[in-house]
Formats: structure tokens, C-alpha cells, sequence
């Protein structure tokens, strides 16, 4: 019997309700769901009752009273690694390995490789490393025998394979950041851009076929809305094709306003988070280059509703399409750059330039739009 088989079987001694799926290694994508017969749409595929996660009322009372306040993410990872008991030692078995994340996750490559992110990727990556860096300094005073990279290791499990969780018994609803548990089996689920239904409740997750499935196929739930760029971060992967993939445009587009334009901008509301993704060019950054190019007067009517909006869009596409362009030269930049490089290894550079080349093409399909 193989860890995953062994794991299976602990599951389903801990309550844990598995129809007709099971592990199964996905090149690319580690190890996945797959789905050992067909399914109907509204099936149930698995049902993790509450006793069987990892939360922050699972944590011994001498590990969590030692350690004092911290966030939920930092006190689970603190457990993962001081857990010596036998009592999950199934699941600890199937976590993924310290290799896994330094392939995959920008938090551990080379900071020369990390500062060719694009924005949004170095910004989340900031912020965990803030997290981070708090979280540790707590747990490393109270357990000095902790090494950094083990706790690394474990922080960065509880990162990519945590659910939101609300405890049932809990009167004051705790920060949106500190809900989350650790679901055995249904973390081996990985993330689509739409995937099957995941509900909570007291009982615990159920997750349904959200349409019919395939024997043989993978299953996937979606971990959430998300960007390339937070993919990327977050769970160190891009996807190929991303309904939900968006670019800022903020960089390009605010060093064309003067201050006063900014001004005028925020005081209606439409200063900065100007977007870009496969369809659209959002409602924002149409007002911001209006702003730029037009007369204070059209731009006014345009925001009150009261231009037609076709009149203007060839100087503002006009306006537009250099920005891309400028942009899109950026991205080529950044690619020959990566190439360039030696820092880090080989799959992380491969990573890095791919995404440069997804912003490339997205500007590419908003340029020949205008263009032609
Ligand atoms: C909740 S775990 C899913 C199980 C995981 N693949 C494993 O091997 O244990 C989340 C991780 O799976 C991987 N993953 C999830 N969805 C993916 C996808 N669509 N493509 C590539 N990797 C994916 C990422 O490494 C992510 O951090």
C-alpha cells in the first residue's frame, strides 16, 4: 500500500466520505483528483466532516498558550511542525515536499528573480513576507528549537492548501484572514478557473458535481477568482488559459495625468486600479484616458452619462494603444531579460518569463483589436 492508499484509508477512519475519486498524479500539476467513474451533475464526490480538519482548536493547548498571539496560518504551521504524535502521521505523509515549493513559489526563489515579478506578484509577495517574518519571530521565541526552513516548509503548506473555515461553535466572526483549516483529501483537489461545488456548514465540506464528469478526468474546485499573478504567489503556478486573468494598467496610465488631473480624477472616484483583461479594457481606465486626452468639458459629460461614447473612442483608442504599446515593449524587455539571467533555477526562470508572455499576448489581443 502506497502513502496516498494508506492516507485514503486514514481518511475514511476519520469520517471522511470518498465516492468513486481518488489521488492520482498530474504532470505539472503534482497530484490531483481524479474520477474513478462517471458523475451526474449534483452528485456528491466527498464529505469531510468537521472532526477531521486541522484548525486552530486542534492545536495543543501547550503549543498555542506557549506561542500567545498569532495568526491562524502562523499557529497551524507551528503545529505541523511540532507534531510528533501518530495521530495524522497519514496525512503529514502526503504533504508535499520543501523541493515542491522551491520549484513552484516566488517566496522562495532568488531575490534577483523575484524583482522581475510584475507588480501585483512582488506586492503579494511583500506582504507574505511581512506575514511571515511576524509569524516566525512569534514561534521561534517560543520554540528556539524550531529550525527557519522547516517552519518555512510547513507555513508554506498551510498557504496552498487551506479552506475557508468558520468554527460553528464561534459567537465574534475572527478577521477574514484567520479563517481557514486544514481538509485532509479535499486538498488534493487542484484549482480551476470554474470547478465543482464546495459548500460549508456545521457538518463539515461537501463538494458536488457542478456538471457531468468524465471516468477517467480530473476534478478541480476553484480556489477563488484569481489572476495569473496571484496564482503565481499564492500557489506558484500559472494556468494556460484563465477566464479570470487581468493586468494593471495603473504604471502606464498615471504618469500621462498631471497632478491636477489626478486630483479631479479621485475626487470622482476613478483615480488608479486600471485593468486590462482578455475582453475589456475596464470602465476606469476609459475615464483616465479621456482625462488625458480630451477637453475637461467632453470628459465631464462623459462621466455624467451624457456623451455618446463612440464619438471619442478613436482619440481615446488612439491614446490607448500607445500605452499598450509601450507596455507590450516592457514585457519583450523583461523576457529577453529572464533569458538572460542565471539566478535561481532553470523551471523558475521558465515560470517567470511565461507570465511575461501571457501579459504580452493579452496586450497583443487589445493592440490588433484596435489597430485592425
Ligand atoms: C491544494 S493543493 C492541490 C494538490 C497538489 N497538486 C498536490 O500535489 O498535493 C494546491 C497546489 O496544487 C498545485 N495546483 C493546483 N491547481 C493547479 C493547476 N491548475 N495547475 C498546476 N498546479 C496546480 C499548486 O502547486 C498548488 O499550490
Amino acid at each position: 500500500m502506497d502513502a496516498h492508499e494508506r492516507f485514503t484509508e486514514w481518511s475514511k477512519a476519520q469520517g471522511v466520505e470518498i465516492n468513486a475519486i481518488a489521488p492520482h498524479r498530474f504532470p505539472g500539476r503534482g497530484l490531483g483528483i481524479v474520477a474513478k467513474k462517471g458523475f451526474k451533475k449534483g452528485e456528491t464526490l466527498l464529505k469531510v466532516p468537521i472532526s477531521a480538519l486541522r484548525t486552530i482548536n486542534t492545536v495543543p493547548t501547550p503549543i498555542s498558550e506557549s506561542i500567545g498571539s498569532i495568526t491562524t496560518h502562523g499557529l497551524l504551521a507551528a503545529e505541523l511542525c511540532l507534531d510528533t504524535s501518530s495521530d495524522r502521521e497519514p496525512w503529514n505523509a502526503v504533504l508535499p515536499t520543501m523541493e515542491f515549493f522551491l520549484q513552484s513559489i516566488p517566496f522562495m526563489w532568488d531575490s534577483k528573480l523575484q524583482s522581475h515579478l510584475p507588480d501585483v506578484a512582488k506586492t503579494l509577495l511583500s506582504q507574505q513576507k511581512t506575514k511571515m517574518a511576524v509569524d516566525w519571530a512569534a514561534v521561534s521565541e517560543a520554540f528556539p528549537e524550531v529550525a527557519y526552513d522547516d517552519y518555512v516548509h510547513r507555513w508554506l503548506i498551510v498557504n496552498t492548501r487551506t479552506f475557508y473555515y468558520l468554527d460553528p461553535k464561534i459567537k465574534k466572526k475572527p478577521a477574514r484572514d484567520d479563517c481557514m483549516a486544514l481538509n485532509p483529501f479535499a486538498d488534493y483537489f487542484n484549482h480551476a478557473a470554474t470547478g465543482c461545488g464546495v459548500s460549508f456548514s456545521s457538518q463539515g465540506y461537501t463538494v458536488t458535481a457542478s456538471q457531468p464528469i468524465k471516468a477517467g478526468s480530473e476534478i478541480y474546485i476553484s480556489y477563488g477568482t484569481h489572476s495569473n499573478d496571484f496564482l503565481l504567489t499564492e500557489y506558484g503556478f500559472l494556468m494556460t488559459s484563465n477566464k479570470w486573468d487581468e493586468i494593471p494598467l495603473d504604471a502606464y496610465i498615471l504618469p500621462l495625468l498631471s497632478t491636477k488631473q489626478k486630483g479631479r480624477l479621485e475626487e470622482d472616484g476613478f483615480l488608479g486600479k486600471y485593468v486590462l483583461d482578455k475582453e475589456t479594457v475596464c470602465y476606469r481606465t476609459q475615464v483616465a484616458l479621456r482625462m488625458v486626452c480630451l477637453p475637461l468639458r467632453r470628459w465631464e459629460r462623459f462621466v455624467e452619462g451624457m456623451d455618446d461614447e463612440e464619438s471619442d473612442q478613436e482619440v481615446v483608442d488612439e491614446c490607448l494603444v500607445k500605452v499598450l504599446r509601450e507596455y507590450r515593449r516592457d514585457a519583450a524587455e523583461k523576457v529577453k531579460k529572464i533569458q538572460g539571467l542565471k539566478s535561481g533555477i532553470s523551471s523558475q526562470r521558465k515560470t517567470l518569463s511565461e507570465r511575461w508572455k501571457q501579459i504580452g499576448a493579452l496586450l497583443d489581443i487589445h493592440i490588433d483589436t484596435i489597430e485592425f
